[in-house]
């Protein structure tokens, strides 16, 4: 059996040790690389409280290590000011880029696309790879076509950089594709003390919070004449990512585009 060779970016971090742990113990998946700003030089295994595996942490991400490796796919989990060169240099290398930082934006996500378009190679971005997470999606854009007003809370543990999270923000993209942009709220409404409404993207407003003990959780609020709906995610343990991770792995290798949203994958 052909193996999928995988490099990892950020294997120190939290989700970069869960990907690595995971991925030792599939068998159609090879790890051939792991870059990291922390543990330079050290045996990835031992990073992750696995045996020894062979492969050192190398640092920040060098596209000579990623060619050397001959890596099919480079799993991003970083930071919002690593991961676009990282994933440049991956598509330079012609390796498809599995991005799960968040922190892009718009202009960034762009500057991916043009480069993917002219290497000819695949790329794929996922703001969050819990299959929980893509249905409270899936459900608020549904919900949204009944009750257009919406509020979303997203609450994550306070080493978080990014706020709001990617996913809040993906939630809303969703739901402003069944929903017009509307004035939610009284129109001569004032906050008292600045940002006491949250961020405000074309009425629905996102409140971030950011606590020691959190995982990640998201409230999608919808109100109604008489009612409320609310729809909530809630995950525990970050093993909640690795089917999607795993998923996106197996299906990227062959891309040709980039392609967003773990959803693509899903039947
Ligand atoms: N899509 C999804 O489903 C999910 C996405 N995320 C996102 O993933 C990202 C990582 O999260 P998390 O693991 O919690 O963060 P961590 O801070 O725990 O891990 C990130 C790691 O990447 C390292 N790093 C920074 N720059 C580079 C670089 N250029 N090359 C290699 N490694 C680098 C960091 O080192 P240092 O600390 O020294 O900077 C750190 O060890 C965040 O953007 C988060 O929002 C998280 C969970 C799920
Ligand atoms: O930083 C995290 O932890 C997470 N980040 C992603 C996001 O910004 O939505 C996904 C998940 O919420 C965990």
């Amino acid at each position: 059996m052909k193996k999928i060779r995988v490099y990892v970016a950020g294997a120190s971090g939290k989700m970069g040790q869960e990907v690595i742990r995971t991925i030792l113990k599939e068998e159609d998946l090879l790890l051939v690389g792991a870059s990291d700003t922390r543990h330079q030089g050290m045996d990835v295994g031992f990073v992750v409280g696995a045996p020894r595996v062979g492969i050192d942490i190398t640092g920040p991400l060098e596209i000579e290590n990623l060619r050397s490796s001959r890596a099919d796919v480079l799993v991003d989990f970083t930071n919002p000011q690593s991961v676009l060169k990282n994933s440049k240099t991956a598509i330079m290398a012609g390796v498809v880029p599995i991005i799960g930082t968040t922190g892009l934006d718009e202009a960034e996500i762009g500057e991916i696309r043009t480069l993917v378009e002219k290497e000819k190679t695949g790329a794929f971005l996922a703001p969050n790879f819990s299959i929980g997470a893509i249905l409270m999606m899936r459900f608020a854009r549904e919900s949204a076509k009944y009750f257009p007003n919406v509020d979303i809370i997203e609450m994550h543990h306070d080493q978080k950089l990014d706020a709001p999270s990617g996913t809040a923000l993906k939630t809303v993209e969703g739901i402003l594709e069944v929903r017009e942009p509307m004035v939610q709220g009284h129109p001569n409404e004032y906050e008292k003390i600045q940002g006491a409404r949250g961020a405000d993207i074309a009425g629905i407003h996102i409140h971030s919070v950011r606590l020691p003990g959190l995982i990640a959780h998201q409230e999608v609020i919808f109100g109604g004449l008489g009612q409320a709906l609310t729809i909530r995610h809630d995950a525990f343990s970050r093993e909640t990512y690795m089917p999607g991770v795993m998923l996106s792995i197996r299906k990227s290798s062959e891309l040709t585009e980039l392609v967003i949203g773990l959803d693509n994958f899903l039947d």
